[in-house]
């Protein structure tokens, strides 16, 4: 039987505590058995965004999942081409792991964009996409599709935005990442 994985796309920039509850929750209450963080070097609606190198956006998903061996840092987007479409993304994986079955995980505030991403079509058609909402957006049409499932999960109202400004700001993220990241981002500064 093959795999299920779950795919969390982000810049991670940094990875944050929101990241990890929304990951393990797939991970430990669905039919998802692993939930692989692709860290894109580069997301098209990004283009020109501060962003930290991608190496240490890297090495924080891994501080903050580590021991954990149901969560994955994926860094195969650092070899495709910018910036990093996703179609692109599960082609190559697919390439890689033929004995897997990857389902994309999204928030719902990302879906009335996914008609402009590449390969929209084709991405929806071969793709399952477990869709859960976040509050105050509304779920598109979209989410009606055969392939997209709306899986609530729970959500911790906080940002990589939010994150980097606290830092800027001097105050505390204390709990808002996990301790080892913490200690590198503050030490960074
Ligand atoms: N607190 C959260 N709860 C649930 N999903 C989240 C949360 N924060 C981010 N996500 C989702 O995780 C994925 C990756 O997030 P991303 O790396 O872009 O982080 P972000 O915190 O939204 O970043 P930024 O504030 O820099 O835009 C995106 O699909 C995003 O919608
Ligand atoms: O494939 C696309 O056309 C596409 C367009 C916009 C976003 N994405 C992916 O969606 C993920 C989340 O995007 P963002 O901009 O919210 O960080 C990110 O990893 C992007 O690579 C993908």
């Amino acid at each position: 039987m093959s795999s299920r994985i779950g795919l969390l796309f982000g810049s991670f920039n940094p990875i944050h505590t929101g990241h990890l509850v929304l990951a393990e929750h797939f991970a430990t209450r669905t039919d998802i058995s692993e939930v692989w963080l692709v860290i894109s070097p580069q997301s098209p609606f990004k283009v020109g965004h501060d962003l930290l190198p991608e190496a240490e956006r890297l090495q924080l998903v891994e501080l903050a999942i580590a021991g954990n061996p149901r969560l994955r840092a994926e860094p195969i987007e650092f070899d495709l081409p910018r910036p990093s479409y996703t179609i692109a993304t599960l082609d190559a994986l697919r390439v890689r792991h033929p004995g897997h079955d990857f389902v994309l995980l999204m928030g719902g505030d990302n879906l009335p964009g996914l008609p402009r991403w590449k390969e929209a079509g084709r991405l929806l058609a071969e793709t399952d996409i477990y869709v859960y909402p976040r509050p105050g957006t509304e779920l598109p049409d979209l989410a009606t599709f055969p392939r997209v499932r709306v899986v609530q999960a729970p959500l911790l109202d906080i940002s990589a935005t939010y994150i980097r400004a606290s830092l800027q700001a001097g105050q505390s993220i204390r709990y808002l990442v996990p301790p080892t990241v913490e200690e590198h981002l503050t030490k960074a500064r």
